[in-house]
């Protein structure tokens, strides 16, 4: 089983206060959430291979490297959306998946609504995202719909996980790294992550 990872970083603590800030509106909420995707996307493309290639440079020839995979992002809609841009910027390679899951109020299992996937995927080093690791359902259920179209290397990239969520995860998945912005205290009652930030997909989309 791999380890979930934290990712630490003065600049990513000071947007999470943003986000999970009750009285932050839309625009801004956006726009943080998509810049702390890009930050988290450095760490956790650090293990990407590379492949050598020749280039020339004004002065000479010189061997320089390009990403040897092919990245795909597969958000779970909709709050995924949010961080698909900011990873983007960082990757503009990447092809764009997108998995359709809400979760039921009432059971928190996650129903699928939506799957469309570039061709080419059982190749591809593949990040799913989505802001939100709370019971873990969607997130199990999103990996299971990836595996079952052939994905085999399969990264977890999300802003705010529960102790709950990542047992969850890492026991239906072993085989999938976990990366996240903050581990927070609990689920509570309904299911939601404390103190977590609210709804991601109604804060983002204004739906609320
Ligand atoms: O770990 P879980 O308990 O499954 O909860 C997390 C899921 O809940 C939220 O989605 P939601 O169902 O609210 O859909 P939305 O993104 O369309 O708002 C969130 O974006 C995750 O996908
Ligand atoms: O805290 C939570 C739990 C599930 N989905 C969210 O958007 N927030
Ligand atoms: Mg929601």
């Amino acid at each position: 089983m791999k380890t979930a990872k934290i990712l630490k970083h003065p600049l990513i603590e000071h947007k999470l206060g943003i986000i999970r800030n009750k009285e932050t509106k839309t625009k801004e909420f956006r726009e943080t959430v998509s810049e702390i995707a890009g930050l988290l996307t450095y760490e956790i493309t650090r293990e990407l291979k590379l492949k050598e290639k020749e280039i020339e440079t004004p002065v000479s020839k010189c061997i320089s490297y390009e990403l040897k995979d092919e990245v795909v992002i597969v958000p779970i809609l909709r709050a995924g959306l949010g961080m698909v841009e900011g990873i983007q910027n960082l990757i503009p390679s990447a092809k764009v998946g997108h998995i359709g899951l809400y979760r039921d109020e009432e059971t928190l299992e996650a129903k699928e609504y939506y799957a469309k996937f570039p061709v080419g995927m059982k190749d591809s080093t593949v990040l799913l995202i989505d802001p939100m690791l709370a019971t873990g359902n969607s997130t199990v259920k999103a990996i299971d719909i990836l595996k079952n179209k052939g994905a085999k290397n399969i990264i977890f990239v999300g802003l705010v996980g529960s102790p709950e969520g990542v047992e969850r995860l890492q026991g239906a998945h072993p085989d999938v790294q976990i990366y996240l912005a903050a581990l927070d205290e609990k689920l509570n009652e309904h299911g939601y992550i404390v103190p977590g930030l609210g709804d991601a997909g109604d804060r983002l989309f204004g739906t609320k």
